[in-house]
C-alpha cells in the first residue's frame, strides 16, 4: 500500500460504486476490507482512489456552493441553522469545534440532511443554487458509505451487512448522515490561536472529504504531530468518527484532524464538502468484538448531547 505522508492510498475498484454488490463475493472482498481495517487501526486516515464518483459531479457541488456562500449575509440568513437542528447554513466565526481554542473557527458552513431521498421535491430549505448538484452528491456518497461499511463489516468479522442494518435510513429522516460544504474565505490574515476549523475527530461512522485545491488540512496520525493531509486529484480522503471507533470496542481509530491556514494560504479561498455517514437514530451500538468495553448505547441519544456542545460560547460564562 502507498504511504503518502503517513496516509495509505486504497485502491477502491473491486468494490466501487459503479460495481454491483451482487456481483461480488464476500471472499472476494476481504484483501481490500483488511486494507481497510488495518488503515484505520494504525492511521486512521486513508486516500481512496477509483471511487466511481464521477469528478464532475464533485465540481459541481464545490462550484454551485460557492455561488451560494458569495451571496449576501442577508439571501443565507434565510436557511440559518437552528439550535437543536442539523440542518442549514453556520455562518463565519458562529461555530468552533475544538473548545478549548479561544477564537471561533474561520469558516462558513452548509449541513444538508436528506429527510426523504426518495421523493427529492420535498423541502428541505435548499438553496436553489446548490440542490440538485448537493443531492446528486449526496446519492453518490451514500452508495460509496455502503460499500465501505460492507468492507468494515468484513474487516471487523462480521457478516457483510452487519453495519448496513444500522445504517438502513440514511436520507429518509430518523438518520442525521449529513452533507456538509465548508467555505474557508480569503482573509488578510488570521487571528491568533483561530484555526480554519479546530481539532476535532468527527462524531459518527465514518466521513469522506472532498478537498478543492488548496491545502490545509493535517491529521494527527499515529499519536504523534499533525501532517499534512495535502488534496491528491481523483481522491478522496476517508477517516472514521468517534462512533465507529467505540463500536470497534477502540480496535479502529478516530484520528483527530483540524485545517490551518499558512500565511500564503490564508489569501486563498479554500473549499471542502464533508459526508458524515451516522448510523441510524433508533441503532443500538454494541461493541463489535463481542466485548463490554463500552455499554449498549443508542444513536440517537449519544449524538444529541455531542452536537449541539459546538455552538456554546463557554467563554463568556
Ligand atoms: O475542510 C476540511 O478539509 C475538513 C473539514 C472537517 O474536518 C469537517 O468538516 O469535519
Ligand atoms: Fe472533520
Amino acid at each position: 500500500i502507498l504511504l503518502v505522508n503517513m496516509v495509505p492510498l486504497i485502491d477502491l475498484q473491486s468494490y466501487n460504486i459503479l460495481v454491483t454488490e451482487e456481483s461480488v463475493e464476500t471472499a472476494t472482498l476481504k484483501v481490500i476490507a483488511d486494507q481497510i481495517c488495518q488503515a484505520f487501526q494504525e492511521v486512521g486516515f486513508v486516500y481512496l482512489k477509483n471511487h466511481g464518483i464521477p469528478r464532475e459531479l464533485i465540481t459541481n457541488a464545490l462550484s454551485t456552493s460557492k455561488t451560494f456562500f458569495d451571496q449576501p449575509r442577508e439571501k443565507k440568513e434565510q436557511y440559518a441553522l437552528q439550535p437543536g437542528h442539523f440542518h442549514g447554513w453556520i455562518a463565519f466565526e458562529a461555530e468552533r469545534v475544538n473548545h478549548d481554542r479561544p477564537v471561533f473557527d474561520a469558516r462558513e458552513g452548509f449541513n444538508m440532511r436528506l429527510l426523504d431521498r426518495k421523493d427529492q421535491t420535498l423541502p428541505e430549505k435548499l438553496p436553489p443554487e446548490v440542490d440538485s448538484a448537493w443531492k446528486q452528491l449526496h446519492n453518490s456518497c451514500f452508495q460509496l458509505g455502503l460499500h465501505v461499511l460492507d468492507l468494515l463489516s468484513i474487516g471487523l468479522g462480521k457478516n457483510r451487512d452487519y453495519l448496513r442494518q444500522c445504517h438502513k435510513k440514511i436520507g429518509l429522516g430518523d438518520n442525521v448522515t449529513t452533507l456538509r460544504a465548508n467555505y474557508y474565505p480569503p482573509l488578510k490574515e488570521i487571528k491568533p490561536e483561530q484555526a480554519r476549523c479546530g481539532e476535532h475527530s468527527d462524531y459518527g461512522t465514518l466521513t469522506f472529504l472532498f478537498q478543492d485545491e488548496v491545502s490545509g488540512l493535517q491529521a494527527k496520525v499515529q499519536d504523534g504531530d499533525y501532517v499534512p493531509v495535502h488534496p491528491i486529484e481523483d481522491t478522496i480522503v476517508m477517516n472514521l468518527g468517534d462512533m465507529m471507533q467505540r463500536w470497534s470496542a477502540d480496535r479502529l481509530k478516530a484520528t483527530k484532524h483540524r485545517v490551518m491556514a499558512s500565511p500564503t494560504d490564508v489569501h486563498q479561498l479554500r473549499q471542502s464538502i464533508a459526508f458524515f455517514v451516522v448510523p441510524d437514530n433508533d441503532a443500538l451500538i454494541s461493541c463489535t468484538d463481542g466485548s463490554n468495553k463500552y455499554p449498549d448505547i443508542d444513536f440517537g441519544n449519544y449524538i444529541k448531547s455531542s452536537f449541539n456542545a459546538n455552538f456554546q460560547d463557554d467563554t463568556e460564562n
